[in-house]
C-alpha cells in the first residue's frame, strides 16, 4: 500500500503536513549572494558557518524556516528545503521523495521489512543494507528527487505483539535494537563522525511510543506511564545508542505524553536526558517533531493554555524543527508575547542548517557523494543484498525433517493462499518503488515444476462447499502443498494494532483441511508481528513452519531457496510468538515490562515472560547441528565453568574502567567455537544471554548481552565467535533508573537451548555505573479528552487558516 493510500486510511491524507516538494536547488556558493559569506567557507567550523548564515536571517525568516517545508530566504539565495524523507528499508515513497514513472530513478531497492532483518542478527548485513539505501539516496538527491535527511529508524521496542508498528523495529530486545542501530546509523551517515556526513538518519520515536489505536487510547492521546526502571532498561537503550554511541544526526518526539509530559515538549527528556546526559550536544544536531504531534501538545494533552504557549514550549524543550506548520503558524504569536527569546530560534536553526553544512549542502563537487547516480540505484549488488538480507532473517520454526527438499521439474507443487502470490505486500510499509517483487509463486515456477495457484484471499471461505473444489483438485494432484498466508497490512499497520494474535478460524479451517491430505506440506507464516502458531506446530501432518516476516524485493525466492536448501536457513525469532490467550492477560496500556501480580500480568518479552511461549525469542532452526564450547582464551582458568565459577571484584571492574560511561568498559570478550557437527553448510548466529541471581528479585529470565552471526559454516568446521561483554551488559537498572553491578551469581548461556554455558560471580559492594537524570515529580496528568478522527474533529488546531 502506498504511504499516501495508507494516509488516506489514516483519515490524514490532505493533512498539512508535508504538503509540495519545493525546488531542489543547492545554495550557490559561486556566484550567489552567500558567495563570501563565512558559510560558503569550505575550510570553516561547519557550526561558524551556521551562525555566519543564521546572523543574516531576519526574525520573520527565521520563524519562517520552522517547519518540513521550509522556504528557506530567496534574497540570500538559500533554495528551499523539504525535511521530510522516509528510508525505513530502502529509498521510501515520502514528501520529499520524488520517484520518476518511468525510466531512471522509477524505483529503488527494496530490503525487506527491519523485522526480518533483525531476525538475521547480523550488524555486519545492517550496515551494507543502509551504506546501499544511503548511496541510493544521495544518488536520489543529485537528481533533485530527495532530500538529505532521512526519517529512519524506528527504534521504539515492540512491547506488544499487538502493535501495528513492530513491523518496522528490528524486534522486542533492546541490547538487539541498540547493536543493530549502531551499524545501521553507520552505514547511513557514511561513518560514526565524517567530514561529510552521507545522509542525516533520525531515531525515532522519542520515546515510549508503541501503540496506534487500541481500545479507545490512540497515540496522539496516550499518556504512558513508564518507570524510571523500564525506561532506562528498556525503552531508552536504543536511543542512548543512537546519541550517545552512534552520533546520530537527528531524533524524532512522538505524539504521546510520557508521564504526564509530551514528549515534543519535555524538557527532561529531550535536554536532561538526550543532550546533557547522553552528550548529544554538538549543535549540529537537532530534533524534529512527529508528523502534526505539536498540535497535540494544546489537544488532546491540554499541556498548555494556548496554542502558541503549546508552540513555544516545544521549542524550548529542544524541538528544533516541526513536522508540519504549527511552528509557522504559532511560534510568531508566541515571540510576540515574549514567550521565548530570539536565542532559542537561532539555536533551532544553527541546528538545522549545521547540519545541512554536515551533509555538504553549500560546498558543491566537493562533496564525494556528488557524483552518484541513477547507475548506482538497484545495481547487481543492491539486488543480491536484498536476497540477502531475506534469507538471512526467514526463520525456520518448525522442521519434521521434510526439509530442505529437492524439487524436480517433473514435481507438482500447490501454493495456497493470501501471501501466495504476494508483492507490494512483501515491502510492509514505509516502502518505495521497488524494480521487481518475487512472489512465492513467481519463485515456485522459476524451479521448473508445475504450479497451481490459489490465493483464497485472507482464507476466507467454507472449504467444503463446491467453490473450493478446483483447489482440492490441485491440491490431489501436487506433490507439495506450500500454504503461504498470516497477517499483512490490512490489520496491523501505522494507526492499527491487532485485536488478536491468532490465526484466523477461516485460515486454520484452510489449513486444517490441507494437512488432512498427509501431503508433504508447508506453512509460510508471513507478517511482521507473531501469529500463535501452535496449531500449526501441534499438527503432525505439516512437515514444516517458516516465518517469512516481510521479505522485500526478493522475498518470495528466498522463501523458496530456503524450502529446497539453496540457501539454510539461520534467522531466529527477534520477538516472542505468544499463546493467543495473552492479549486478555495484559492490556495494551500497561507499559510496565515486569510481571505484576496485583496488575494479573504475566511480564513482557522473554526477558520477563512468565507463561510459555508458543516459539521462544531467538528460537530458529537449522538443516545441520552445532556444539558450542568456550574456547581456552577465555574458560575455566580465568571465568569458571560448569564445574567451577571465577570471581570478579566489583571495585576493581570499576576502577580499573577509564571510560566517561562506565557501562561501556568492556569486561572481557568471551571467545566461544562453534562448530557444524551436521552435514549441510549453513550460517550460525551465537546468541548469547546472561542468567544468574544477582540484584533485586524479581530476576529477568535472561537477557541477550552479546550476538554475532557467523557464515558459511561447512559440514565439520569450527569459527569462533568473539563476543564482547560490557560492564553494562552485566548492570541491572535499580528503581531510579540507574545503573548498578550487583554483586552475586552470573551465568553466560549460548544459545537459546544452551549448548554451553559459563559461570562467574562479582563479589564485592554494588556499584552504580551509571547516574540516571531524575525527572521532576510527575504534577501533570493528560485529560481523558479525545475526540476521534485526528485531522478532522480538531482540525481548526493546525490553524490552516492562522486563527488561534
Ligand atoms: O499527515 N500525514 O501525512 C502523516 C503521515 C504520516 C504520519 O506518521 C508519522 O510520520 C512519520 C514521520 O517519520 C512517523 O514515523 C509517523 O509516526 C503522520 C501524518
Amino acid at each position: 500500500m502506498s504511504l499516501l493510500l495508507s494516509l488516506a486510511l489514516l483519515g490524514l491524507a490532505g493533512h498539512s503536513v508535508g504538503q509540495g516538494i519545493p525546488d531542489r536547488g543547492f545554495p550557490d556558493c559561486q556566484d550567489g549572494p552567500l558567495k563570501n559569506n563565512t558559510v560558503c567557507d569550505t575550510t570553516a567550523d561547519p557550526l561558524e558557518r551556521a551562525r555566519a548564515l543564521i546572523s543574516l536571517f531576519t526574525v520573520e525568516e527565521k520563524l519562517n524556516n520552522t517547519g518540513s517545508v521550509s522556504p528557506g530566504v530567496p534574497r540570500l539565495g538559500v533554495p528551499p528545503y523539504q525535511w521530510w524523507q522516509e528510508a525505513l528499508h530502502g529509498v521510501a515513497s515520502s514528501p520529499g521523495v520524488n520517484f520518476s514513472t518511468n525510466g531512471d530513478f522509477s524505483y529503488a531497492t527494496s530490503f525487506p521489512q527491519p523485522i526480518l532483518m533483525g531476525a538475521a542478527f547480523d550488524d555486519e548485513l545492517i550496515r551494507e543494507v543502509a551504506s546501499i539505501v544511503s548511496t541510493e539516496a544521495r544518488a536520489f538527491n543529485n537528481d533533485g528527487r530527495a532530500g538529505l535527511d532521512f526519517w529512519t529508524p524506528n527504534i521504539n521496542p515492540f512491547r506488544d505483539p499487538r502493535w501495528g508498528r513492530g513491523q518496522e523495529t528490528p524486534g522486542e530486545d533492546p541490547f538487539h535494537i541498540s547493536s543493530y542501530v549502531h551499524a545501521l546509523i553507520d552505514g547511513l551517515q557514511g561513518g560514526y563522525d565524517p567530514k561529510y556526513k552521507k545522509i542525516v538518519a533520525t531515531c525515532k520515536h522519542f520515546a515510549g511510543y508503541d501503540m496506534e489505536s487500541w481500545n479507545g487510547n490512540y497515540r496522539y492521546q496516550w499518556d504512558a506511564h513508564i518507570s524510571q526502571q523500564d525506561l532506562k532498561d528498556y525503552y531508552t537503550p536504543g536511543f542512548q545508542s543512537c546519541a550517545r554511541d552512534s552520533n546520530v544526526g537527528a531524533i524524532m518526539c512522538t505524539y504521546n505524553a510520557l508521564n504526564g509530559v509530551p514528549t515534543c515538549a519535555d524538557p527532561w527528556l529531550l535536554g536532561d536526558l538526550l543532550r546533557d546526559h547522553w552528550g548529544w550536544t554538538n549543535e549540529q544536531q537537532w530534533v524534529t517533531s512527529d508528523c502534526d504531534s505539536l498540535q497535540n501538545i494544546y489537544l488532546p494533552h491540554e499541556f498548555a493554555s494556548t496554542r502558541p504557549e503549546a508552540a513555544a514550549k516545544a521549542l524550548l524543550a529542544g524541538t528544533d524543527l516541526d513536522c508540519g506548520t504549527y511552528y509557522q503558524h504559532h511560534l510568531p504569536k508566541a515571540y510576540a508575547q515574549g514567550l521565548f527569546n530570539e536565542s532559542v530560534l537561532d539555536q533551532a536553526l544553527i541546528r538545522q542548517y549545521s547540519s545541512l553544512i554536515r551533509l555538504g549542502y553549500f560546498d558543491g563537487d566537493a562533496v564525494p557523494y556528488r557524483s552518484l547516480g541513477w547507475s548506482d540505484v538497484n545495481t547487481g549488488n543492491a539486488q543480491q543484498l536484498a536476497y540477502k538480507a531475506a534469507v538471512e532473517g526467514i526463520t525456520l520454526l518448525k522442521n519434521d525433517g521434510l526439509l530442505p527438499l529437492q524439487v524436480s521439474s517433473n514435481m507438482s507443487i500447490a501454493v495456497i493462499g493470501g501471501w501466495g502470490n504476494a508483492t507490494e505486500q512483501m515491502q510492509g510499509n514505509y516502502y518505495g518503488v521497488a524494480p521487481y517483487l518475487h512472489s512465492p509463486y513467481y519463485a515456485a515456477q522459476q524451479l521448473g515444476a508445475t504450479v497451481y495457484l490459489h490465493t483464497v484471499p485472507g482464507g476466507q471461505g467454507d472449504p467444503t462447499t463446491n467453490s473450493w473444489l478446483t483447489v482440492w483438485g490441485d491440491v490431489e494432484k501436487s506433490d507439495l502443498i506450500i500454504y503461504a498466508d498470516g497477517i499483512d497490512n490490512s490489520v496491523e499497520l501505522e494507526g492499527m494494532d491487532r485485536n488478536s494474535v491468532a490465526w484466523t478460524g477461516a485460515q486454520l479451517d484452510m489449513i486444517g483441511e490441507l494437512a488432512s491430505y498427509g501431503k508433504p506440506m508447508v506453512v509460510l507464516q508471513m507478517g511482521g508481528g507473531q501469529i500463535d502458531s501452535a496449531p500449526i506446530a501441534n499438527n503432525e501432518n505439516i512437515s514444516a513452519l517458516i516465518w517469512g516476516g516481510y521479505p522485500g524485493q526478493d522475498g518470495g525466492v528466498a522463501l523458496l531457496d530456503i524450502i529446497t536448501g539453496k540457501a539454510a536457513p539461520a534467522g531466529r525469532l527477534p520477538l516472542t510468538q505468544y499463546p493467543a490467550e495473552y492479549i486478555a492477560q495484559v492490556p495494551m496500556t500497561d507499559m510496565s515490562i515486569r510481571p505484576d501480580e496485583s496488575t494479573g500480568s504475566p511480564g513482557r518479552t522473554y526477558q520477563w515472560y512468565t507463561g510459555t511461549p508458543t516459539y521462544e525469542f531467538g528460537h530458529g532452526l537449522h538443516y545441520t547441528n552445532f556444539s558450542a564450547s568456550f574456547s581456552s582464551g577465555s574458560s575455566p582458568s580465568s571465568y569458571g565453568s560448569s564445574s567451577g565459577s571465577s570471581s570478579h571484584s566489583i571495585q576493581d571492574l570499576v576502577g580499573n574502567c577509564h571510560e566517561h560511561y562506565q557501562d561501556k568498559c568492556l569486561f572481557r570478550t568471551f571467545d566461544v567455537d562453534i562448530q557444524n557437527t551436521g552435514s549441510i553448510a549453513s550460517d550460525y548466529s551465537a546468541l548469547a544471554f546472561l542468567t544468574g541471581t544477582h540484584g533485586p528479585k524479581p530476576y529477568p529470565n535472561k537477557r541477550l548481552v552479546a550476538y554475532r552471526r557467523l557464515h558459511d559454516l561447512t559440514a565439520g568446521s569450527t569459527s569462533t565467535a568473539h563476543l564482547n561483554l560490557t560492564l553494562g551488559s552485566l548492570s541491572r537498572a535499580d528503581n531510579k533508573g540507574n545503573s548498578v553491578l550487583y554483586p552475586g551469581d552470573y551465568a553466560l548461556l549460548i544459545d537459546t537451548q544452551p549448548l554451553a554455558m559459563l559461570n562467574f560471580t562479582l563479589t564485592g559492594q554494588e556499584a552504580i555505573i551509571d547516574l540516571w537524570p531524575q525527572p521532576p515529580e510527575p504534577t501533570y496528568q493528560t485529560s481523558d479528552y479525545f475526540v476521534g478522527g485526528y485531522g478532522s474533529t480538531y482540525g481548526e488546531d493546525v490553524l490552516i487558516n492562522g486563527t488561534v
